[in-house]
């Protein structure tokens, strides 16, 4: 069996200039800071963390929209300045975005048939528009868009949020891809119609063996679609712990993840009175150009040691869980 990833990312560090005034130099904000993470063939990823942590900045480094400052990334065991040209083309086809804003995506002056028909016609999948026109049904079918003739002539405005989000999710799969980002797809989405679109990617997942990194800062939608999958909780550039979801959102190991666990509120009074909170020190993330010395989250963690403000964790393995914080070392 090969097991090696779909895609690995070794040490990986994104630095953005950040300027306050208009005479002072700028600051560095690390975005990402030394982030390893290998993404295997038909899994699904969530990435959670407050804003600013780095979450989208991680989904550009995975599709190639973002280059690191720092550190290596391999496509299928293969460094990414290593790969040839027909194999560079491959890499970018196979990882594709769904993001946030499915008006921003789309071109409001295309109709859905032009902005999906074109990609196919360009990469070969079809040769004509009859082809193209057939292939564009077959998608829209797929992501449950029934009737999919009436959409084909319609502009982005003419149709909901859901609808959009789903014309992303086709175009998205129109090239076969093997990894799907998929940054925030339902936050801007009617939140009665979120639960269908989660299902879509996870049938997508299934039938067609994409893997998914579902990036949000909502940990019940993380849950829900990564039930099988695995979590990785980010703070500010840094991934604090990984492990299987069910498992770390059921006993979180990092504070930093137990705290957003407390946040998330429970309908049933009952069980938010019995439920555990985790205060912390402070609700402010640091300012990211002047993170904290040691371990970032120390400021703001009740459980902070006198060695966190010094040294930094490392992400370590603990068990089936990898977690950076110095309670566990
Ligand atoms: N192009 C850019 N130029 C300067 N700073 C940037 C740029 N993109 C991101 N940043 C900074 O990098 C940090 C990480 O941003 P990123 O958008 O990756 O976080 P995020 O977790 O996705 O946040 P959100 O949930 O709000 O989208 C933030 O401090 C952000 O201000």
């Amino acid at each position: 069996m090969n097991n090696t990833p779909l895609l690995k990312l070794e040490n990986v560090s994104v630095y953005f200039e950040k300027r306050v005034g208009l005479f002072k130099p700028p600051s560095l904000v690390g975005a990402l800071v030394d982030v390893s993470l290998e993404v295997n063939k038909g899994e699904i990823i969530a990435v959670v963390g407050e804003s600013g942590c780095g979450k989208t900045t991680l989904g550009k480094v995975i599709t190639g929209l973002q280059h690191p400052n720092n550190g290596k990334l391999y496509y299928q065991g293969i460094e990414l300045n290593r790969l040839d040209k027909k194999r560079r083309n491959e890499y970018r086809e196979s990882i594709q975005m769904v993001q946030q804003d499915s008006f921003a995506a789309l071109n409001p002056k295309r109709t859905i048939f032009q902005s999906m028909a074109d990609p196919l016609i360009e990469k070969g999948i079809v040769k004509n528009r009859t082809e193209a026109k057939h292939k564009v049904m077959e998608l829209l079918e797929r992501v449950e868009l029934s009737a999919p003739e009436q959409y084909l002539e319609k502009y982005p405005h003419q149709l909901s949020g859901g609808q959009r989000q789903r014309i992303l999710l086709a175009r998205a799969i129109s090239l076969n891809p093997k990894i799907i980002v998929a940054d925030e797809p339902v936050s801007m989405v009617d939140v009665s119609l979120r639960v269908s679109i989660l299902n879509l990617m996870a049938r997508l997942n299934r039938e067609m063996g994409v893997s998914f990194i579902y990036i949000t800062h909502d940990l019940s939608t993380a849950r829900y679609i990564a039930q099988n999958g695995r979590i990785v909780v980010m703070y500010l550039g840094k991934i604090v712990e990984v492990g299987n979801v069910q498992e770390a959102i059921g006993d979180p190991k990092h504070p930093y993840l137990q705290a957003l666990i407390s946040a998330v509120p429970v309908p049933n009074p009952k069980l938010a009175r019995e439920k555990k909170m985790l205060a912390l020190k402070s609700i402010d993330l640091p300012d990211p150009t002047k993170p904290p010395k040691g371990c970032r989250f120390h400021p703001r963690c009740p459980y902070a040691m006198e060695k966190c403000a010094d040294y930094e964790p490392e992400l370590k393995k603990r068990g089936n869980r990898y977690v950076a914080c110095h309670l566990y070392s």
